[in-house]
C-alpha cells in the first residue's frame, strides 16, 4: 500500500517529483491535523517563479544525475570507502570556498558587529544592505535567466526537424556550455550566500566559523631519514652504560711521539720504560718512526700491561675512537706483540675479530711483521679454507680431551661467523686463556647479531657460573685457566676467605664511528672502561663524548658536485680527464655491485672511443671489485693498483671498510653514502697515515637535501666545498659518450 493509492492527487501532474512531494506532505498534513507549520510549505511553493520552478527542476535533474554516476563510479563492494585523495582535493575546494566566504562574514562580522547594543541601528542599516545585496543579485540571476531562454529560443527556432522537449532539456544540460557556466555561476553565487549567512550565524552565536566540510590540513612533507639524537647521560646511565664513556680522554689528532721517546711506567718499577729494541727494529722496517695520535695515547696504558696480570690488578676495557687511517691497527698490534712475547708456553691468547676477510689478511700481515723473530705463533679463520684445514692449523691435539685445550697458536684473527663454527665444533678449541679480545671496526660488529656471536663469544672467555660435568680425567700436560679450575671442579674455593679467581681477559675496541647505541655497548659487559677519543682539535670536546663519533683526517680535502643524475657518468669522465682534478688513482663508490659493474663497462667503452678518437693521454685502467671474485684476483687487482697499472677500481661498500691501500689519492662517491658512517668509511679509504687525499661525493638533485642535512646533523657541511662544473666543459666528452652509451645497450642487450 502506497500514499499513491490511498491519498487524492492534487491537481494536474506536472512531472516535478519535487513539487508533487510537497503537495502530498501538504495533503498530509492537512488530513492528519498538522499545524501551520507544515501548511507554510505549499504557499512558499506557489511563491516561485515558474524560471525558479524550471531551474529547481533542472538542478535537482542534475544532482541525480550525479549521484547515479558516482553509484556507478563506487566499486561494488559493500566496503566501498570514497577514495582519500579525492575527499581532500574536494575539501580544498570546499576550503578555497570558505576562504571566500570567511572574509565575506568577516566584513560581514564588522559591519552586523555584535559590537553590543547599542549598535542596533547599524546592525539594522547592515542588515537592509545585505537584503539590498540579495535582491540586486536575485535580480542579476533573473535577467540571466531571461536571456539564455532567450538564447535556447533563438537556437531551436533555428534548428531543424522536430526534436523532443525532453530532449532538447537533456541536449541543453550536457552540451551547452554557456548555459551550463551560468548556471554553475548561479549556483556558486546561491551556494556563497547561503554560506554566508551560515559563517556569520555561527559566528553571532560566539562560536569559531566551522565550515560544513572542515578543510583537511596541508600535505606534510615526506620525512627525511635521520640519525636519533645523542641519548642523554642520564638515559645512558639508566641503561647501564658506564660511567667511563663520560669520562673520555680527548686526543690531538696532530699528536705525534717518536718511537724511542716513547715512555710508559710498569706498576711497581719506579723508572720509566721504553719498546723492546726488537719491536723498535720491526717498526724501523715497516716505516714507522713516530707514534701517531692513537698510538701516542692508547701504548702508554696497554704497554705496562702484564702477560699474567698481578692479582688485584685493575683489569680495564678500552674502547677507542680515531679517524680512518689514523693508525689503530699498530694501537693495539704493538702492545699484544710485546706483551705476548714474553710468554713461555703457546696457549691462545689474542683474539682478534674483524669483519671482512680481507681485513684479516691485512692485519695478519702487520702482526707478522711485527712479530719476526718473537717465535709467537699467528693464525686466522675466515672459512677461505677448509674447515679441517683450519682446525688443523687451530689445535695441536684433536684427539685427546683436554680441560685446558691444545692451541698451537698465539694470536688468533677471526671473522666471526668462522669463530663461532670453531667454538661449537672443534676439539680442544678454548677462549679460557685470552688476554686479550680485541674487537675491530666494532661499531660494525656490534651491528651483526650473527648467531648472537659477541654474547656467545663473551660467554666463552668467562667459566659458567654452574659447576662443570667433566667425562674425562685432566692429563699431566693439560693446563687449565686459573679462573676455570673452580668451574671443572679442580679446587674448592666455596671457604669464605677465598676470593674468586678472577678472568684475565681484557677487551679493546677500536672504531672510526665508535657505536651511539647504549644497549649495544652495554652488551659488552665493560669491566671499568676507559674510553679515548681522537679527533681534531677543533672539535668540540664536551658533550661529543656521549654519542657517535666522527673524526676525519685532518689531510682530508671534501667536495662534492650536486647534479642532475643523467650528468653523473660524464660529470666521473670530466674528473678523470681534466688536468685540474686528475682522479686517476681512486676508488669509484657506487650503490650496489651491478651499478659498479655498469659504471666500469661503460668508462671501458668510453675510454675506446676518447683515445682512439684522439681525445688525448693515456687509456685509463679501470676495473670492478666484487665479493664474488676469488681471493688470489682480488689480490692481484689491489697489487695491479698499488702498481699504478690500474687507475680506477669501481666498487661497492665492500671495500670500504678498514682497507688500507696507501696508493688511493682520491675516493669518488659516484652514488652518495646513505648514512654518516658509509661516508666516513669510503672518505676514509684516502687521506691515510698523514698523506694528502681528495674525496668527491656526486649527489643527484633530489638527494642533496638529505645529504646537506645529514653532514649538516654531524657538523661536518662546512668541510665539504660544493664544485660546479659548467655543461660546456663536458661538451668534449659528449661524440665518445654517446659511442660508448650505444655500446653500454648493445652490451647488456646481448647478455639480457
Ligand atoms: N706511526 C705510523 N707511521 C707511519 N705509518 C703508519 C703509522 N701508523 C700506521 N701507519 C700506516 O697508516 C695506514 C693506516 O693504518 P690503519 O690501517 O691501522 O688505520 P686504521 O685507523 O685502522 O684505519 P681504518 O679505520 O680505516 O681501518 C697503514 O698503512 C699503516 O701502515
Amino acid at each position: 500500500m502506497s500514499f499513491e493509492n490511498d491519498m487524492p492527487q492534487a491537481g494536474p501532474s506536472t512531472g516535478s517529483g519535487a513539487v508533487i512531494h510537497a503537495d502530498r506532505l501538504n495533503m498530509m498534513a492537512s488530513t492528519s491535523g498538522a499545524g501551520a507549520t507544515t501548511s507554510a510549505l505549499p504557499t512558499k511553493k506557489k511563491n516561485l517563479s515558474e524560471k525558479q520552478k524550471a531551474r529547481n527542476k533542472k538542478n535537482l535533474k542534475k544532482r541525480k544525475k550525479i549521484k547515479q554516476a558516482q553509484k556507478a563510479a563506487a566499486p561494488k563492494n559493500k566496503e566501498w570507502k570514497p577514495d582519500p585523495v579525492l575527499e581532500a582535493l574536494k575539501k580544498a575546494t570546499a576550503q578555497t570556498a570558505d576562504q571566500d566566504s570567511e572574509s565575506d562574514s568577516d566584513s560581514e562580522k564588522e559591519d552586523t558587529g555584535l559590537k553590543g547594543k547599542e549598535l542596533t541601528k547599524e546592525e539594522k542599516d547592515a542588515k537592509e544592505a545585505k537584503e539590498q545585496r540579495k535582491q540586486e543579485k536575485r535580480e542579476k540571476r533573473e535577467k540571466r535567466e531571461e536571456r539564455r531562454e532567450r538564447r535556447r529560443a533563438e537556437r531551436e527556432k533555428a534548428a531543424k526537424g522536430a526534436v523532443e522537449p525532453a530532449v532538447i532539456g537533456d541536449d541543453a544540460d550536457v552540451s551547452d556550455d554557456d548555459e551550463e557556466d551560468g548556471e554553475a555561476e548561479a549556483m556558486d553565487e546561491d551556494e556563497k550566500d547561503e554560506r554566508d549567512e551560515n559563517a556569520s550565524a555561527s559566528e553571532a552565536e560566539g562560536g569559531t566559523t566551522q565550515p560544513v566540510e572542515s578543510s583537511p590540513p596541508p600535505l606534510q612533507a615526506f620525512p627525511l631519514p635521520r640519525a636519533a639524537p645523542a641519548p642523554d647521560a642520564a638515559v645512558l646511565a639508566r641503561q647501564g652504560l658506564p660511567k667511563g664513556l663520560e669520562d673520555a680522554v680527548f686526543v690531538d689528532q696532530s699528536l705525534r711521539i717518536p718511537i724511542d721517546e716513547l715512555k710508559f711506567q710498569v706498576s711497581g718499577n719506579q723508572e720509566s720504560q721504553g719498546l723492546s729494541e726488537r719491536i723498535r727494529k720491526r717498526l724501523g722496517e715497516i716505516d714507522v718512526e713516530e707514534f701517531f695520535a692513537v698510538q701516542a695515547a692508547i701504548l702508554p696504558h696497554l704497554l705496562p700491561l702484564r702477560l699474567v696480570p698481578l692479582p688485584y690488578s685493575n683489569m680495564s676495557d678500552y674502547l677507542i675512537s680515531a679517524p680512518t687511517g689514523s693508525g689503530k691497527t699498530l694501537a693495539y698490534a704493538v702492545p699484544i706483540v710485546e706483551i705476548l712475547s714474553q710468554r713461555v708456553v703457546t696457549r691462545l691468547r689474542a683474539l682478534i675479530v674483524l669483519p671482512t676477510r680481507d681485513l684479516v689478511v691485512q692485519v695478519r700481515e702487520t702482526l707478522e711483521a711485527l712479530a719476526k723473530g718473537t717465535g709467537l705463533n699467528i693464525g686466522s679463520v675466515t672459512g677461505q679454507h677448509s674447515f679441517a684445514q683450519e682446525q688443523h692449523q687451530l689445535i695441536a691435539d684433536m684427539e685427546t680431551p683436554l680441560l685446558g685445550g691444545s692451541s698451537k697458536l698465539d694470536i688468533l684473527i677471526a671473522t666471526p661467523g668462522r669463530l663461532m663454527d670453531h667454538l661449537a665444533s672443534t676439539p680442544n678449541f678454548t677462549l679460557q686463556h685470552l688476554r686479550f679480545l680485541v674487537i675491530d671496526e666494532a661499531d660494525r660488529l656490534l651491528n651483526q647479531s650473527f648467531q648472537n656471536w659477541l654474547a656467545q663469544v663473551l660467554a666463552y672467555t668467562r667459566p659458567p657460573d654452574k659447576p662443570i660435568e667433566r667425562t674425562f680425567e685432566r692429563q699431566p700436560y693439560d693446563h687449565v685457566a686459573p679462573a676455570w679450575t673452580e668451574a671443572f671442579g679442580l679446587i674448592d674455593m666455596s671457604a669464605e676467605w677465598n676470593d674468586p679467581v678472577p678472568v684475565t681477559c681484557q677487551k679493546l675496541l677500536f672504531s672510526a664511528t665508535l657505536t651511539r647505541d647504549p644497549s649495544k655497548v652495554a652488551a659488552l659487559a665493560l669491566n671499568d672502561p676507559k674510553y679515548f677519543i681522537v679527533q681534531s682539535s677543533l672539535l668540540p670536546s664536551e658533550p661529543t663524548s656521549i654519542g657517535e663519533q666522527f673524526a676525519f683526517p685532518s689531510s682530508l680535502t671534501e667536495k662534492m658536485l650536486i647534479l642532475p643524475a643523467a650528468l653523473k657518468p660524464l660529470n666521473l669522465i670530466h674528473l678523470i680527464h681534466h688536468s685540474d682534478y686528475h682522479v686517476n688513482s681512486a676508488l669509484v663508490f657506487t650503490k650496489s655491485v651491478e651499478s659498479a659493474l655498469r659504471l666500469v663497462k661503460l668508462l671501458e667503452f668510453f675510454e675506446d672511443a676518447y683515445v682512439l678518437g684522439g681525445g688525448g693521454g693515456k687509456r685509463v685502467q679501470v676495473r670492478g671489485y666484487t665479493g664474488e671474485m676469488k681471493s688470489g684476483e682480488r689480490k692481484k687487482l689491489l697489487a695491479d693498483f698499488t702498481d699504478g697499472k690500474v687507475n680506477l677500481i669501481v666498487c661497492s661498500d665492500l671495500i670500504a671498510r678498514g682497507m688500507d691501500l696507501p696508493s688511493v689519492s682520491q675516493v669518488v662517491s659516484y652514488d652518495v653514502p646513505l648514512d654518516m658512517r658509509k661516508y666516513v668509511h669510503r672518505v676514509g679509504r684516502t687521506a691515510r697515515a698523514g698523506r694528502e687525499g681528495t674525496a668527491w661525493t656526486m649527489i643527484e638533485k633530489q638527494e642533496a637535501l638529505h645529504f646537506k642535512g645529514m653532514m649538516n646533523a654531524a657538523g661536518h657541511l662546512k668541510s665539504i666545498r660544493k664544485v660546479k662544473v659548467k655543461e660546456e666543459d663536458l661538451a668534449g666528452y659528449r661524440e665518445s659518450y654517446d659511442i660508448a652509451m650505444r655500446r653500454l645497450k648493445e652490451h647488456f642487450g646481448r647478455d639480457a
